[in-house]
C-alpha cells in the first residue's frame, strides 16, 4: 500500500484522480501531494478543495513519495522531467498517464533504470468510473503492477494491456467519455430544436445513456442485438437509424478513433527512447 504520492501536474486528470481516490478513502489527503507548472492558484485551489499538500517546489512536492504521477500534457513532459530529476530517487515508482508517451522515453529521461508504469484512465475517475488500462515499462515488477492496479482500482475498473496497444487504448477509452458527451450534446440540441423542456430532455437523455450502458453490460446481446430488439420493422428507430447510415456516422466514428490513436502516436513521436 501507498504512504505518499506526489501529483507532477494539477490540471483535470489530476483532479479527477485525486478525488476518486479520497472520495473511496485508499489515501487521506494528507497522503497525496501536488505540484504544476506555476499556477499557484490552481494549487491554492486544489489544497483547499481536497486538503491535499500543494507544493509548487518540485523538490519538496516529491519527497518522500513512494509514488509520483506524471499529469502533465505530452508537450510539457521533457521539462518536467528536467524540474524532477535530481530530485527522483530508485525506490520511487513514476506512473504516467500521458497519452502517447512511452515508459522507456520516461525512465531513459530521467537517467534511471526506475520501474515506470503507464496507465490510460479517463475522467470519470471523478465519480469511481474511470477505465484505466495499464501497462508496465522494463524496471516495473508485478507487485509494481498489482499496487498500481490497486490504486486505479479506487477509481473504477482496471485492465493490463500491452504498452504497444495504448495508442488505440487511449483513443478508445481514455478519449471515450467526449465521444459520449458530444452525442449527449447533440440529442439535446435536437430536444431543443424541437421545443423540449431543457429539464426534461436532460432527464431523458442521460436515463437512456445509462439504461443502455447498463444493458451492454449485462445483457446477453450485442450491441448489435441490442439496436435491432429496439428497431420496429418501418418504425422510428428504422427511420432515425437510417439518416445516422446516409451520414456515415458508423465511418465517422471509426474515423475518429483512428485518428485519435493517430494523434496518441504523434504526441509520442517527439520522445523516442535515444539509442
Ligand atoms: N483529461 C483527460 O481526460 C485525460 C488526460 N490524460 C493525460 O493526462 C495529461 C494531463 O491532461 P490534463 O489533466 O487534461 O491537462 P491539464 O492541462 O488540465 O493539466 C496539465 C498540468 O500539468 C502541469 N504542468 C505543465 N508543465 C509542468 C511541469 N514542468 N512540471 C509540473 N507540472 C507541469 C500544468 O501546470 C497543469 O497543472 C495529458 O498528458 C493527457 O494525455 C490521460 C487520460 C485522460
Ligand atoms: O485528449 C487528450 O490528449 C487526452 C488523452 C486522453 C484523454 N485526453
Amino acid at each position: 500500500m501507498f504512504e505518499k504520492v506526489a501529483f507532477v501536474g494539477g490540471g483535470s486528470i489530476a483532479e479527477a484522480m485525486i478525488s476518486g481516490i479520497l472520495v473511496k478513502g485508499f489515501l487521506r489527503p494528507d497522503q497525496i501531494s501536488a505540484t504544476n507548472k506555476s499556477n499557484k492558484a490552481r494549487l491554492d485551489y486544489l489544497s483547499k478543495s481536497y486538503g491535499i499538500s500543494c507544493n509548487a517546489d518540485k523538490k519538496e512536492a516529491i519527497a518522500g513519495a513512494d509514488v509520483i504521477i506524471l499529469t502533465m500534457k505530452p508537450a510539457d513532459i521533457s521539462d518536467a522531467i528536467n524540474d524532477i530529476k535530481p530530485y527522483v530517487q530508485l525506490n520511487q515508482l513514476i506512473i504516467t498517464v500521458l497519452a502517447g508517451v512511452s515508459t522507456g522515453y520516461i525512465a531513459d529521461a530521467l537517467g534511471l533504470e526506475i520501474p515506470v508504469i503507464r496507465a490510460m484512465p479517463n475522467t470519470s475517475a471523478t465519480i469511481g468510473y474511470s477505465a484505466t488500462a495499464i501497462s508496465a515499462g522494463k524496471y516495473a515488477t508485478s507487485d509494481h503492477v498489482q499496487q498500481v492496479e490497486l490504486l486505479f482500482s479506487t477509481i473504477g475498473t482496471t485492465t493490463k494491456v500491452d504498452e504497444k496497444d495504448m495508442h488505440t487504448i487511449t483513443a478508445l477509452s481514455g478519449s471515450g467519455p467526449a465521444y459520449f458527451y458530444y452525442t449527449v450534446e447533440s440529442m439535446e440540441a435536437a430536444a431543443a430544436e424541437a421545443g423540449l423542456d431543457e429539464t426534461i430532455a436532460k432527464e431523458l437523455i442521460i436515463q437512456t445513456l445509462v439504461g443502455a450502458a447498463e444493458m451492454l453490460k449485462s445483457s446477453k446481446y450485442t450491441p448489435r442485438e441490442l439496436r435491432k430488439n429496439i428497431t420496429s420493422p418501418g418504425g422510428t428507430t428504422q427511420a432515425g437509424v437510417e439518416i445516422l447510415e446516409k451520414y456515415n456516422y458508423q465511418e465517422a466514428l471509426i474515423a475518429c478513433i483512428k485518428r485519435a490513436a493517430e494523434r496518441s502516436e504523434e504526441l509520442g513521436s517527439a520522445f523516442q527512447i535515444k539509442k
